[in-house]
């Protein structure tokens, strides 16, 4: 397996940034594989701001796959992470570092053990995704430490199975993640719909209402939602498909104002979606509205004639 010593340690650092939905991915088809009942888009922050930084090791001396979070040691059983640890191993190559002499050939690397070190600059589970940042970077910087030869379309369809938004972290400006069809979710992956140079004058501010973690994850909120919501039905087959295609014209032209309406209504038809839900989930505060409210006020004043705010509400929670 090795060149010499069985002392090695050999490691690969990665940061992915986190991504905002302009329109949401709500709902799941299938669990376990984490497929969607419709597309999304989302726009990739810029990667010096809300962002995951990972750091996956491999030693012929560690016992067992280890992983921490923001400094404290997670574990590594449940179904999400194991099948994303899985499907990389599967797709795993040789890898060989000349200079210091290690030799990983492709079949031992599912007798290799990981340690894993993750760190989010921003809230965890306060509904500013660091799940989508966390787990596409999780997928991404493992690839690269097992020589993984698939494009990032294919890591996308790895990372989905981390959590659905992370798919679309895999890839920097306006991304769209394709719902597929195929039940092994095969086809469920992100592609780019045009990179993070295309609009570089549309700015995001992000205000963090509060940093206290969602009383409801993305994942029990949405599996509510798909058993209770009669709203869900209705935007998944009716009203998404038409917005996909209007968002995707809105973003090839920068044109804000289709953009800035068609994000709202969006954001705003999730949280209707999420009231519609037996027992209803709440992802807003009063905090949230008082700023929607003065965003909405300027957008309509001389001002807003200049510089429109369009919020993107992702969940803002107590
Ligand atoms: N850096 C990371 N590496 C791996 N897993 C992570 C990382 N950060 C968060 N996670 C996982 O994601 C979970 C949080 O996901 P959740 O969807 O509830 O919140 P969120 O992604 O912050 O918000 P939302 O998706 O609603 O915007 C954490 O409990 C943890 O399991
Ligand atoms: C409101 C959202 O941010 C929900 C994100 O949900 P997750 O991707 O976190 O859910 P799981 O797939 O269960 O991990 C909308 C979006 O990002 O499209």
């Amino acid at each position: 397996m090795v060149g010499g010593a069985e002392k090695w340690v050999m490691m690969v650092t990665a940061q992915t940034p986190t991504n905002i939905a302009v329109i949401k991915y709500w709902g799941k088809r299938d669990e376990s594989l984490i497929l969607p009942v419709n597309d999304s888009i989302s726009v990739t922050l810029d990667p010096d701001h809300l962002c995951t930084t990972t750091t996956v090791a491999v030693s012929p001396s560690f016992e067992r796959d280890r992983m921490w979070l923001n400094g404290k040691e997670i574990s590594l059983s449940g179904g999400r992470y194991q099948n994303c640890l899985r499907e990389i191993r599967s797709r795993a190559s040789d890898v060989e570092d000349e200079e210091n002499g290690i030799k990983i050939p492709k079949k031992d690397w599912d007798k290799l053990h990981l340690h894993i070190a993750s760190y989010n600059n921003f809230p965890t589970a306060a509904g500013l995704a660091s799940s989508a940042a966390g787990f596409a970077c999780l997928v991404f910087s493992l690839a690269k430490l097992m020589n993984v030869k698939e494009d990032q379309s294919k890591l996308s369809a790895i990372a989905r199975q981390g959590s659905g938004s992370a798919c679309r972290s895999l890839f920097g400006g306006f991304v769209k993640w394709i719902m597929g069809r195929d039940e092994d979710g095969r086809d469920s992956l992100a592609v780019q719909l045009a990179d993070e140079k295309h609009w570089d004058d549309l700015f995001i501010i992000i205000a963090v209402v509060s940093s206290r973690q969602k009383e409801t994850s993305s994942t029990t909120g949405m599996r509510e939602t798909v058993e209770t919501s009669l709203l869900l039905k209705h935007r998944a087959k009716e009203i998404v498909p038409k917005r996909i295609l209007q968002m995707e014209e809105a973003i090839k032209n920068r044109d804000f104002t289709s953009f800035a309406q068609l994000a709202c209504a969006d954001s705003n038809q999730f949280h209707a979606v999420c009231l519609d839900t037996s027992p209803p989930i709440f992802y807003m505060n009063d905090t949230s509205h008082r700023v929607i409210s003065i965003a909405e006020k300027w957008n309509r004043s001389e001002g807003g004639r200049r510089w429109h705010i369009l919020l993107m509400r992702a969940q803002m929670q107590y």
